[in-house]
């Protein structure tokens, strides 16, 4: 029975209860938030209840000098209502013809769920999800649910497509061949994520999707006229302006990676919002889709005795299950890939060789030593005079 601790928002009057036997009833249930929402409930269940955080309540409205670059995106307006209207269909079938979609296994692929991270979490968020492996192998149709499958198709091409132009401007706009980026098979694997955020009755006690920066190289983002996506930016929340017609674009973080920091990955976090359903449809360009044995790490072209790499090279299973094993969470996972300055420490020690052995300069000094520090690598150099 793994009984947990949890702080009832809002009071910050502790209270126990059985977290895993409400994760697990919930997930049985296979029906998602939208099941919860249908069957009437009036207040969240305490597995979605957000701890309190003060940044929350510091959104502004983007100001003048934060405008966010608007261009050309070439994707037929027909394509994104439609994309948007199917993916909505989707989650509005009876829970009986989603139920055969759902499951943890991640090797499938096509899959309807909710809270990807669920067991891992702080708190869920409130959303449901159809995730569709789109490439680098090409879904056979048959396997999308009718309700969406020939414009998922038809999405996925035209997606791909304007994600394949980003990365040659990308690499072009960082002092790279055009098709650098393209080379390193940025675009070859990628997937739609077709989110829906039913109506929530207590929006201010949980959160659509938790601040999470996304683990992949790029995202092109399509969102119905509802909002509530946020940014964050100089320690403070922004909205995203809603723009009919737009797609919003955000560097992932695995491209800040290779980028060696030259293009910055966003946080971002989605409210839940009490006038709902809000949909999106996110496409991840991301390698973890299919068998690479690729390692990733800050581009040589890029590096030079003033620029250093910033972070270690790492394979994608490494890159992606370190973010599995945290879930979505509140921390930013680049920085469990940074490198850190190296320290030469000089210790004197003294001629009693007895105060080495009782561990004066054993793990016992080192490792609190490399937390309060926080560095990964101690060079020592040992005297004794
Ligand atoms: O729904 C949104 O606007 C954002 C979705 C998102 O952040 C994601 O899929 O990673
Ligand atoms: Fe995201």
């Amino acid at each position: 029975m793994a009984a947990s601790f949890t702080r009832d928002s809002g009071t910050q009057t502790p209270t126990t209860y059985d977290r895993f036997q409400e994760l697990k009833a919930f997930d049985d249930s296979k029906s998602g938030v939208k099941g919860l929402v249908d069957a009437g409930i009036t207040k969240i269940p305490r597995i979605f209840r957000r701890p309190k955080v003060e940044d929350h309540d510091s959104v502004k409205p983007i100001p003048t000098q934060f405008t966010i670059p608007v261009v050309n995106h070439g994707v037929p307006r027909s394509v994104l209502e439609e994309m948007l209207a199917a993916a909505r269909g989707f989650h509005e079938l009876p829970t009986e013809v989603k139920k055969s979609y759902y499951t943890r296994e991640k090797t499938k692929k096509v899959i309807y769920g909710s809270n990807f991270d669920l067991y891992e979490s702080r708190f869920a968020n409130w959303r449901d999800t159809l995730f569709c492996v789109m490439g680098p192998e090409p879904l056979h149709p048959q396997q999308l649910p009718l309700v969406c499958r020939d414009i998922t198709m038809e999405y996925s091409k035209q997606i791909h497509k304007l994600g394949t132009t980003l990365f040659k401007l990308l690499s072009k706009a960082i002092g790279l061949t055009p098709d650098h980026l393209i080379g390193l098979d940025c675009s070859k694997g990628h997937c739609l994520l077709s989110h829906y955020y039913p109506a929530c009755p207590e929006p201010e006690l949980t959160l659509g999707a938790t601040k999470h920066s996304d683990p992949d190289f790029l995202t092109i983002l399509l969102q119905d006229h509802i909002g509530g996506l946020q940014v964050f930016h100089q320690n403070l929340w922004f909205d995203v302006p809603l723009l009919p017609g737009a797609l919003v674009v955000n560097i992932g973080s695995l491209l800040q990676l290779i980028s060696n920091d030259k293009l910055l990955s966003v946080e971002h976090q989605v409210l839940a919002n009490e006038k709902g359903p809000r949909v999106s449809v996110a496409c991840f360009f991301t390698p973890h889709l299919y068998p690479s044995t690729r390692i990733y790490g800050p581009i040589k072209e890029l590096l030079s005795k003033e620029n250093p790499p910033l972070y270690r090279e790492t394979t994608v299973e490494d890159f992606i299950s370190y973010y599995d094993s945290k879930g979505l969470d509140e921390k930013s996972a680049l920085a469990h890939f940074k490198l850190q300055p190296s320290l030469s420490i000089t210790l004197q020690l003294p001629k009693d060789l007895n105060r080495f052995a009782q561990g004066f300069c054993g793990t016992e000094y080192i490792k609190p030593l490399r937390e309060m520090m926080q560095i990964t690598t101690v060079t020592m150099y040992l005297y004794n005079f």
